[in-house]
């Protein structure tokens, strides 16, 4: 069979319009071809609709053309009845005499049962194809497949010279951020929270900062609140107590206040490594993906576990002198981009 890589490509960017909403479904692509013209295509409904391949199979015009076509999809098939039927029954219910994919599903529930279901209804397959940009693609779905955890992504905005925050005399007053990047790379930061599950802040960020943690700046999904609160001191007239968004409080405390609409209270252990009690319940509560935004003490002890995989740091143009030292860091920078007046990059987790 003569193999279209460019095909797969199409997969990925069509699979992006699903980032945010498909979760914890994957945000899969699908093109069907029919000789060298494309005649379908599909990406993953918001979770609980239908999957990529149904979507592109009923965007095909005519249908008779499906007897010759090739389906190309960037993540197995599924096989297993879950919120929608499998796709694997459609896909041979419709003729489709081949499909190539980008790389296996993971998921206990699939794991090459699509494809040897495919083949033993006579359908030609090739797998892998392009595995490297699929496993770039599908990273949030793959980490929490094969680590068990979330995949998470740290965030900071440094200054000039290296710190976080201020000393403590420069934040007088009410509890607000102290902001240290611009406007622009605030509503990019406000997209991402989009993108994401779920937001994590520790206990003094939120004590000090009162962050909404919600995406006012950009159209979207509010992420998860989730707050590391091992004694319960943010006070309940706070932000994060605003029902504006889904807070769940991480706390080793027995003893909950009354029940609010919206909050939950989550124990775990604080005697160990927090990043891995988080990383656990985070995966119990099928999160896949977290932006770790601060403050310094957290996002050390997710670096010194090594439960993170990209970090997304903002430099601003001025320097503090003194205060909080930015988190140190050791990662592969993979992109260095410039965002209004600050610098962003990103290192990957290698
Ligand atoms: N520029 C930026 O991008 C950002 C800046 N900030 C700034 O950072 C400052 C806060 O940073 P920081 O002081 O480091 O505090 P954190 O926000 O990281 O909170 C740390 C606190 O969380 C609780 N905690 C319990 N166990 C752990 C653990 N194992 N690891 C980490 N924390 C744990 C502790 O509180 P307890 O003892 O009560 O349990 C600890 O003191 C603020 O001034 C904020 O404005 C914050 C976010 C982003
Ligand atoms: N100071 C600082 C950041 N601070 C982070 O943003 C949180 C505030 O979010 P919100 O209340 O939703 O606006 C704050 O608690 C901290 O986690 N972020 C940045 O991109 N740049 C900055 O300079
Ligand atoms: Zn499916």
């Amino acid at each position: 069979m003569k193999i279209q890589e460019k095909y797969i490509l199409r997969c990925i960017e069509l699979g992006k319009n699903g980032l945010g909403t498909t979760a914890p479904n994957p945000m899969v692509g699908c093109v069907i071809t029919a000789g060298e013209r494309i005649i379908g295509e599909g990406f993953t409904s918001p979770y609980g609709g239908p999957h990529a391949e149904v979507n592109a199979i009923h965007s095909v015009s005519h249908p008779e053309l499906l007897k010759e076509a090739t389906l190309y999809v960037s993540l197995e098939p599924c096989a297993h009845h879950g919120k929608t039927p499998p796709c694997t029954d459609l896909i041979i219910g419709s003729g489709i005499p081949r499909v190539v994919i980008g790389i296996k599903d993971p998921h206990s529930k699939v794991a090459g049962k699509g494809i040897a279901k495919l083949k033993a209804a006579g359908v030609e397959v090739v797998c892998p194809v392009l595995e490297r940009e699929c496993r770039e693609h599908h990273k949030r779905f793959l980490t929490f497949m094969e680590k068990k955890r979330p995949y998470v992504i740290l965030k900071w905005a440094e200054s000039a010279d290296g710190f976080i925050a201020p000393e403590k005399e420069l934040r007088e007053g009410e509890p607000e951020p102290f902001w240290i990047s611009d406007r622009y790379s605030r509503q990019l930061v406000h997209q991402w929270r989009t993108e994401e599950q779920a937001i994590l802040v520790g206990t003094t960020t939120a004590v000090e900062d009162n962050p909404r943690l919600t995406p006012r700046h950009w159209a979207g999904k509010a992420p998860l609140r989730v707050v590391v609160d091992r004694q319960l001191k943010i006070p309940q007239e706070y932000h994060l107590y605003d029902g504006t968004a889904p807070t769940v409080f991480l706390t080793e405390t027995n003893q909950l206040p009354e029940p609010r609409e919206g909050i939950h209270y989550e124990k775990i252990d604080f005697s160990g490594n927090l990043a891995l009690q988080v990383c656990e319940r985070l995966h119990e509560l099928e999160v896949q993906s977290v932006i770790v935004e601060g403050g310094r003490k957290t996002l050390c002890s997710f670096i010194k576990a090594g439960f993170w995989d990209e970090a997304r740091i903002f430099t601003g143009r001025f320097p503090l002198k003194n205060g909080l030292k930015s988190p140190e860091i050791e990662g592969k920078e993979v992109s260095r981009t410039k965002i209004g007046g600050d610098l962003l990059r990103i290192l990957e987790n290698d």
